[in-house]
């Protein structure tokens, strides 16, 4: 695996529940190309297909609880395989939820070249995933899980952050600003790795 990937970049994108990370994954995939694989989007489609994994996963998601580590890490390992031979950079997005998704990611696949941390404030992400759910049609999106979504962000997540702190590679995306100016803070992050 680690062959196949070869020289493409790896790029972790961390940010709590609508802080938007795939808003601004979104746009650097228009400009530079690289492969967005977020662990929540390769869930919900296993959740389409209807397969039997798919339930028992949507009343896990339903909670706002994270799915077992192995079944999130096979899918994007696979998606990632797919995609190798055209791919000079993979966008990791929701991924990894805890430390110790990171470290299995690190055993199994490779090291991420950065960390962007998508970072608003707990009020701005609820207001913007209440107004998501008016039209994302997602089960998520309502504001008793939104709410659970969010504690477990703190507990969970936030020390993802603190762990690749150690190693130097995040860079902290201020997800307040409007989404152009947001990307521009993105860009920059970027455009250091090359
Ligand atoms: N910088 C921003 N300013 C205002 N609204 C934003 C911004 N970034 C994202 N949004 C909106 O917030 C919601 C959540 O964004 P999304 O990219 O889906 O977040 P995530 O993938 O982190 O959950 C979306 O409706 C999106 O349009
Ligand atoms: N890396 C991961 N490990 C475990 N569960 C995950 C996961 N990524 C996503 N999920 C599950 C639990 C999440 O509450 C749900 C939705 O994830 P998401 O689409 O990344 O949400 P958001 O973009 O709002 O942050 O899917
Ligand atoms: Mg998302």
């Amino acid at each position: 695996m680690a062959d196949k990937i070869k020289d493409a970049k790896i790029v972790f994108v961390v940010g709590g529940p609508g802080s938007g990370k795939g808003t601004q994954c979104e746009k650097i995939v228009a400009k530079y190309g690289y492969t967005h694989l977020s662990s929540g989007d390769l869930l919900r489609a296993e959740v389409a297909s209807g397969s039997e994994r798919g339930k028992q996963l949507q009343a896990i998601m339903q909670k706002g609880e994270l799915v077992p580590l192995d079944t999130v890490l096979d899918m994007i390992k696979d998606a990632m395989i797919a995609k190798a031979d055209v791919s000079k950079g993979y966008l990791i997005d929701g991924y990894p939820r805890e430390v110790k998704q990171g470290e299995e990611f690190e055993k199994k696949i490779g090291a991420p070249a950065l960390l962007l941390y998508i970072d608003a404030k707990a009020e701005t992400m609820v207001k913007r995933l209440v107004k998501r759910g008016e039209t994302s049609g997602r089960a998520d999106d309502n504001e008793e899980t939104i709410k659970k979504r969010l504690d477990l962000y703190y507990k969970a997540t936030e020390p993802v952050i603190a762990y690749y702190e150690k190693r130097g590679i995040v860079r902290k995306i201020d997800s307040e600003l409007p989404v152009d100016e947001v990307f521009t803070i993105v860009e920059k992050a970027i455009d250091e790795l090359k």
